[in-house]
């Protein structure tokens, strides 16, 4: 470990404690800008000797919380990692929601000490890399946009997707003013889809938000002020009392955020950029100080369009991209991006945004989510969208591992390491060598399979079973799991170290039931995809039955609708899907104290997916393999499924009757 002078604020109010952290760190090499026993006192020291680091212990004694300071450290990019004897699932939910670097249990050795500020150091530099390769390719896609022969409209029409990937919304307001005059000229995007928008002009944005033109006169009047800030949440909430028409515009929309941007122009007047999230905490400080460090770049862009004043057209962005509703195109570039991803939902296009950002980076991704999310198909997206994309992605179930083999799946083994090792075996992460690995269900990892991933994740480097030789590589790591791994963690089966290692970039997958609106367009697209797959005609779906998908609660998430829609066409004789059968427990028929009734009802993983394959046998008479048998029908190999039906206890001379 590298002793850097980096200097270091220890916010504890024990002080044996907080004295031996001080010699720990000294002795590493570290500078020890302050002690502070309390939250106002380290703000303080902050403000005086802007330490790198923050150690933070999360209970203090006067009744302040650690995490109080986490908002104020996180907006002058300190990083923090707290210090607790508390390992209470609750206390490391609500600490992990303040995105620290780290997580130290009291008490902790030396070496723990080190190795988590080595964790923070890393993980930091991965951001700041990460922030600073999407910069440049940013100013670089505004570069081209700039020097585009193309006409003003066409400029203005390439923005929102532009300013999305660092500055997320879902509403985007771009104000021409005149000089020294009230006159202007707006263009307003609502986002849609991942790179679709709506673009609106005034009179037709006034109308959608019950605005009159009476009223219009307040808004002119308060908006003369030239300057740049941003918003959140409470503050947000504040400034709507001043000004009706963005009162208006927040609760049509549900905005919760707000950042503001001029740019002066010289032969005109300024032209102002509002960007509204509906996240409460939508923006930040780094966006701005982005913004302004591109100022010279949109002036430049700004008065090229102001030469040709652009028209506003009230029309979809979509259709002048020729986007076809159920696909996600790049407003860009046409391109499809997220393949096999189907939805638009915001809590979608939330993680969407995420793979954009991380995908071109070498960074580790821990997808989280319920079962049947759709995780795999993030990874493999991730993946694809990569410059790792020409080398296959590595799948490795870390579930079905057999235990006494886990390291030697993983790293591999030596010819006679082991009872039964008679050929050497070159393990999962040589193979995914330059490429990506994709290590599903890693909440099911032995722990001393978890020492050893640590470590390559550390250093990249491992030996095989029975081997002394060292064995580097250059692979890329993603993770997944459906277990919550603070619980893994506070439980004593997951490392915390390595939990740590992992959640350099999370990404959680929303439940369906959080997504009930991209309903429609998934059951469009299995609709497609079953119809084609059984030599089908092409179906439609009534209206009741997508509204009773709609109203079920999908425990099973997307692979259990899958199923379903399965079964409707393979029960369906017609071209028309006019009910589903759904199980009992639909969303708006629960009691008012549901969870306690809904574990006892609902059905287990492996006895939907039993039920499911039994009615799919069920309408092929049996057949397993074959033309038309039920594997082709359930797009798996005819091994796989007889190896599923053994596991689930399905009989293989099926009878139909039953
Ligand atoms: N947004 C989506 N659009 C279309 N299909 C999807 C989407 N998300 C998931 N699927 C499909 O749903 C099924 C389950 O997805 P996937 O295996 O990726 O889920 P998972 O979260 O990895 O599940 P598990 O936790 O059980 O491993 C797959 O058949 C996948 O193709």
């Amino acid at each position: 470990m590298t002793a850097m002078k980096e200097n270091i604020l220890i916010v504890e109010d024990e002080f044996i404690v907080a004295n031996d952290l001080r010699l720990k760190l000294a002795k590493a090499g570290y500078q020890i800008c302050g002690i502070a026993p309390s939250v106002e006192e380290a703000k303080k020291i902050i403000e005086k000797s802007l330490p790198t680091w923050v150690l933070l212990d999360i209970f203090l004694q006067d009744g302040s919380m650690g995490t109080d300071l986490a908002p104020i450290l996180t907006e002058k990019n300190i990083g923090f990692i707290y210090i607790s004897a508390n390992t209470n699932q609750s206390v490391l939910e609500s600490a992990k929601a303040t995105q620290p670097y780290g997580f130290l249990v009291k008490p902790f050795r030396e070496k723990d000490l080190l190795i988590m500020l080595d964790i923070a150091r890393q993980k930091h530099q991965s951001n700041l890399d990460l922030f600073a390769q999407r910069e440049l390719i940013w100013k670089k896609q505004l570069e081209v946009i700039i020097i585009s022969e193309t006409e003003a409209n066409n400029k203005i029409i390439q923005l929102p997707g532009f300013f999305q990937s660092f500055i997320p919304f879902d509403f985007m307001r771009i104000c021409f003013r005149a000089k020294g005059n009230s006159k202007s000229k707006s263009h307003n995007f609502i986002r849609t889809g991942f790179d679709e928008y709506e673009l609106l002009d005034d009179r037709e944005l006034h109308s959608r938000i019950s605005f009159s033109t009476s009223e219009s006169g307040i808004r002119i009047r308060d908006a003369q002020h030239d300057s740049n800030f941003y918003l959140n949440e409470i503050n947000f909430k504040r400034s709507l009392m001043d000004d009706i028409w963005e009162k208006r515009l927040s609760s049509s929309y549900n905005l919760n955020s707000k950042l503001n941007f001029h740019v002066p122009i010289e032969k005109s007047g300024p032209v102002e950029i509002s960007f509204y999230s509906k996240r409460p905490d939508g923006y930040s400080k780094t966006q701005l100080s982005l913004l302004e460090r591109t100022k010279s770049s949109f002036a430049q862009l700004f008065e090229k369009t102001l030469i040709s004043p652009p028209v506003v057209p009230a029309v979809r962005q979509s259709q002048t991209a020729g986007i076809v509703s159920g696909q996600i195109m790049s407003g860009h570039t046409g391109i499809k991006k997220f393949d096999g991803i189907i939805g638009k939902s915001p809590a979608l296009l939330e993680v969407l945004d995420k793979i954009e950002i991380v995908a071109p980076s070498g960074t580790l991704v821990l997808i989280t989510g319920e079962s049947g999310t759709g995780k795999e198909r993030v990874a493999q997206c991730i993946h694809k969208l990569s410059p790792r994309k020409n080398k296959p992605l590595i799948i490795v179930n870390c579930a079905a591992l057999p235990l006494d083999l886990v390291e030697s799946e993983l790293f591999g083994h030596e010819k006679g390491a082991f009872t039964g090792a008679f050929e050497k075996r070159i393990g999962k992460f040589e193979q995914a060598d330059g490429s990506t690995i994709f290590l599903d269900e890693i909440g099911e990892l032995p722990l001393s399979a978890q020492v050893k991933l640590l470590r390559v994740l550390q250093e990249m480097e491992f030996e095989r079973v029975g081997s002394s030789k060292t064995t580097k590589i250059n692979v890329r790591v993603l993770a997944a799991t459906n277990r919550n791994l603070e619980k893994e963690v506070s439980e004593g089966r997951f490392r915390l170290d390595l939990y740590y290692r992992l959640n350099v970039f999370p990404i959680e997958v929303p439940p369906l039931r959080k997504r009930l609106q991209d309903i429609p367009l998934l059951a469009e697209y299995f609709m497609q995809k079953f119809t084609e797959r059984m030599g089908r005609q092409k179906h439609n779906i009534s209206k009741d039955a997508l509204d009773s998908l709609q109203s079920y609660d999908w425990p099973g998430n997307i692979r259990e609708m899958e199923h379903l829609i399965e079964r409707s066409i393979l029960d369906n004789s017609g071209t028309e899907i006019t009910s589903i059968r759904l199980p009992a427990v639909r969303l708006n028929s629960l009691p008012i104290d549901p969870p306690a009734l809904k574990i006892s009802k609902l059905k287990t993983l492996d006895e939907n997916e039993a039920e499911h394959i039994i009615h799919v046998l069920k309408a092929v008479q049996g057949r397993v393999a074959g033309a038309g048998g039920a594997a082709e029908i359930l797009g798996l190999p005819a091994g796989t499924l007889y190896s599923r039906m053994k596991k689930l206890g399905i009989k293989k001379e099926f009878d139909t009757d039953n």
